[in-house]
């Protein structure tokens, strides 16, 4: 729970966890350039040591902690940061007026200012009831190779990331720009770093604007060879026709009247194009019209901005029915845990998620009769997946498709079942497949519902997983919905649902590189410069202030309870 700085005994008798007082000596990250760079809190503290602590140093104090430093073997950089570590304390080790929040995962303490939550409004606090600090946080990455067709030459990231930073930052810039003319602040620092990062964006679109351009007019050139080509065929094959008798005449005319006005009508358009000039950049640094920021009419409902689907779609009749009464028999005589609302068992790779009852640590061999489902769904799993990478279905031995690899089966047991409302959003599934789920026996309703919910937008869904069918959804897509099934969906009798996913714990050591050009030279995988390694793939984001940053992403969504 959140407290004061040198307040560690008395719990804060704080209310509304976002009415925070700015601290004293709060870092500024707007201020002259637009640099951000991480600094490595334990390296931070190592390099400071304990002559950096403030005047409120407090239980563990400096004195031990330095003696203890020098009994602890250096090689052991671990151990070294644990003696020194003292979780009640923030990792900067100065005393700030502000106010400290705890992680909800390791408990060490932070000033709001030192993990730059200090500009989030009451709302965004609020949220972040299960917020990871930056020793535990573990960003969710996409590690499929991305081709230069797919990332931004001038930002580094991938397109569809900087499309999201792009509508963020024109947000967040619309919201200073409001706010400083509300309170007539019109030199208000803020605004104008948030200008100057939608001057980045620019460039951005700018070199996007150029490729266009450029692919336009080779698309033009291309055409108008084509239709050049179309032009002598037709002509060739109008004079290769027989003379035309007295009753075909008016036909044979119209044939050279028609090549007439096409040819002159080519000869407008390419006309027409030789004045346009190929697609010209907006200018460097457009201003935006006067109304471009006041509120906009109400939209009609339209597709959420993520452009993600809560679900791929369900086929039916996916097994046969001998196939189904063999892995019946098998599920009825095996034996299932007790969970919430339903029982679970599971084969393949082991797979956790918060609150499963299951720890086991070793692969169980999916049985022989499961094998031939777990094939059928591998070739769907790779049609999915090449769909989307068709750059790396030319080299799949070197592009492999994820495969599912672990299967959870829940035994449903009439109306009274039910299955919480949850993201199968944990880190170790494969952050470019699908997640399938067989269904056998009884029906039943599954409910997906919006997690970041936006006005005017819709997207709860419903779907009727009957016996031998199976549905899909996307790993993606459980950042942005979750499912469940409600008590009483299942008739009376039992359903198993196998829901096969591909888990891959190399996906745990992920990392998130957070700045601007200054990170650019930063890489993720093998055989690259400056490279984090294979283990530690990752994803860039430019985001030079915080506010930049997709608070979202910060949030831990609500798992299996
Ligand atoms: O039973 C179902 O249809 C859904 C199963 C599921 O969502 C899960 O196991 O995570
Ligand atoms: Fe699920």
């Amino acid at each position: 729970m959140p407290r004061r700085d040198n307040q560690p005994t008395t719990p804060s008798p704080l209310t509304k966890p976002f009415s925070i007082k700015p601290s004293s000596k709060s870092k500024t990250y707007s201020g002259g350039s637009s640099r951000s760079e991480y600094v490595s809190p334990v390296n931070n503290k190592l390099s400071r040591g304990k002559s950096g602590s403030g005047s409120g140093s407090r239980t563990g104090s400096s004195k031990g902690e330095k003696s203890k430093v020098l009994e602890v073997d250096l090689s052991d950089t671990e151990s070294l940061c644990r003696s020194l570590w003292n979780s009640d304390k923030c990792p900067c080790n100065n005393s700030l007026d502000s106010w400290l929040i705890d992680c909800s995962n390791c408990k060490q303490y932070w000033h709001l200012d030192c993990v730059t939550l200090n500009g989030l409004n009451g709302d965004d606090i609020n949220k972040l009831l299960k917020w990871r600090c930056p020793f535990c946080y573990v960003a969710p990455v996409s590690t499929a190779q991305i081709t230069a067709d797919d990332s931004c030459m001038t930002c580094r990231n991938t397109k569809t990331l900087r499309d999201a930073n792009h509508a963020f930052e024109v947000a967040v810039a619309a919201s200073h720009i409001k706010n400083s003319a509300a309170s007539n602040e019109a030199d208000d620092l803020t605004s104008h770093s948030s200008i100057l990062a939608s001057e980045n964006s620019m460039k951005c679109m700018e070199s996007e604007f150029k490729q266009l351009s450029d692919r336009c007019n080779q698309m033009f050139h291309d055409v108008s060879k084509n239709v050049a080509k179309l032009e002598t065929e037709i002509t060739k094959f109008v004079s290769s026709q027989p003379l035309a008798t007295s009753s075909d005449l008016p036909n044979t005319e119209t044939h050279s009247v028609l090549l007439q006005r096409i040819s002159d009508q080519l000869e407008a358009i390419s006309q027409n194009q030789a004045n346009t000039g190929p697609i010209t950049q907006p200018p460097s640094h457009p201003v935006p019209p006067v109304d471009t920021f006041q509120d906009p009419p109400p939209s009609p409902p339209t597709i959420a901005q993520h452009h993600q689907k809560s679900t791929g779609g369900i086929i039916h009749e996916f097994i046969n029915e001998n196939t189904s009464t063999s892995i019946i028999d098998l599920l009825q005589a095996s034996d299932f845990k007790s969970e919430n609302g339903r029982s679970t068992l599971s084969f393949g790779e082991p797979y956790t998620y918060t609150g499963s009852k299951s720890n086991r640590s070793t692969t169980i061999p999916f049985p022989d009769v499961l094998q031939p489902v777990v094939d059928k769904i591998n070739q769907l799993q790779k049609d999915i997946f090449y769909a989307d990478h068709p750059d790396m279905k030319k080299n799949e031995a070197r592009h492999p498709a994820p495969l599912v690899n672990s299967c959870l089966v829940n035994r449903f047991t009439g109306p009274d079942s039910f299955l919480p409302s949850h993201s199968d959003n944990e880190i170790m599934i494969h952050p470019e497949s699908s997640i399938f789920t067989l269904s056998l026996g009884e029906s039943a309703s599954v409910k997906f519902s919006e997690i970041h919910p936006e006005p005017n937008l819709v997207y709860d869904t419903e779907l009727t997983s009957d016996h031998r069918s199976l549905y899909h959804m996307t790993r993606k897509s459980q950042d942005f919905f979750r499912h469940a099934i409600d008590k009483g969906s299942i008739a009376n009798g039992n359903r198993f649902s196998l829901t096969f996913r591909c888990v891959s714990w190399k996906n745990r050591n992920s990392t998130c590189i957070i700045g601007d050009s200054n990170t650019g030279m930063l890489n993720f995988g093998v055989n690259k410069r400056s490279t984090f390694g294979e283990l530690m793939p990752g994803q860039k984001y430019w985001a030079p202030l915080f506010q930049h940053y997709k608070l979202n992403t910060f949030i831990e969504q609500v798992d299996h309870d």
